[in-house]
């Protein structure tokens, strides 16, 4: 094992095309232990692709990805074994409950047989699903199905959580619920939580860190605080930027009306549709 297995993710010069597409195009990114940290960046910036290359689901053709000093080209069961990995696509089976989905996920992470009961029960409840647990997931409503998402990610207690878009497509208080329980479960654990994510006000409150990602790479990096401050300083102090103009000062005219919609309208979609 090489690597500085102090941080909980390293990527280093990763690149990754579809054909003459590059998706992603040299990106150098660093994620603490501990810290919540957001991938932000419109559709199209290469936040999914890259995400994919981290879990092992995409290979690393060109740079390095190394998940606690574990290199995800070489060593890609050691890489999966500390990921939990919530993806865009719904992964919830609406004819099962929410305890089976669970169940599920703890088999296929081979939760030891004689703890799996008590650690869905535990996943269950971290994010406030105790009493709905023994109800289908097809009557769940949004929020609540992002939830049992998360816990299907958590039964196996992993080091470093990958949460890709975890709140699009729902109502703000739903949104507040998903980032609550999130919080609530990186202070309980201490694990390490990757979330990708084109809200820029959530990303404003719950990250510690951001990194902006446009058109393939990390083009700004820092808590938001330091971002918006160094945006003020460059605009003078009676200005107050928001994080997302942070962004559009980073991207410049590269950020086109096609590629910089933050909030993407088709993404309602997934969670009505896969368990509608
Ligand atoms: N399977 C694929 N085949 C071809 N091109 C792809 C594929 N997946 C992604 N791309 C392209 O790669 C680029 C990066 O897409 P990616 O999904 O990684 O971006 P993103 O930042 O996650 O955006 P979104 O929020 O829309 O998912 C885009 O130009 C996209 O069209």
């Amino acid at each position: 094992m090489t690597g500085d297995a102090a941080d909980a993710l390293t990527c280093t010069g990763l690149a990754y095309a579809f054909g003459a597409t590059n998706a992603v195009d040299g990106l150098d990114l660093t994620v603490r232990q501990g810290e919540v940290f957001g991938l932000l960046g419109p559709n199209g910036a290469g936040k999914t692709t890259a995400i994919r290359c981290v879990t092992t689901l995409l290979p690393v053709p060109a740079g390095m990805v190394r998940v606690f000093g574990h290199d995800a080209a070489r060593d890609q069961m050691a890489v999966r074994r500390l990921l939990g990995y919530v993806p865009q696509q719904l992964s919830a089976d609406a004819a099962l409950t929410g305890r089976q989905n669970v169940a599920l996920f703890a088999r296929v992470f081979d939760v030891p047989r004689r703890e799996r009961a008590e650690r869905v029960r535990q996943a269950l409840a971290a994010v406030g699903l105790a009493d709905a647990a023994d109800r289908l997931a097809g009557t769940y409503s949004g929020g609540m199905v992002r939830r049992l998402e998360l816990a299907q990610a958590l039964v196996s207690a992993p080091r470093l959580l990958i949460l890709d878009e975890p709140t699009i497509g729902l109502d703000p208080i739903a949104r507040t619920g998903v980032w609550e329980h999130i919080n609530a479960v990186r202070a309980a654990t201490g694990m390490t939580v990757l979330v990708t994510t084109h809200y820029m006000d959530e990303a404003d409150q719950y990250c510690d860190r951001v990194g902006l990602m446009h058109r393939g790479r990390v083009r700004a990096l820092g808590t938001p605080a330091e971002l918006r401050q160094g945006l003020r300083e460059r605009l003078g102090a009676d200005a107050l930027p928001t994080l997302e103009d942070v962004f559009r000062a980073v991207a410049g005219s590269g950020l086109d009306e096609k590629s910089g919609e933050f909030r993407d309208v088709r993404s309602t979609r997934r969670t009505a549709r896969r368990v509608g």
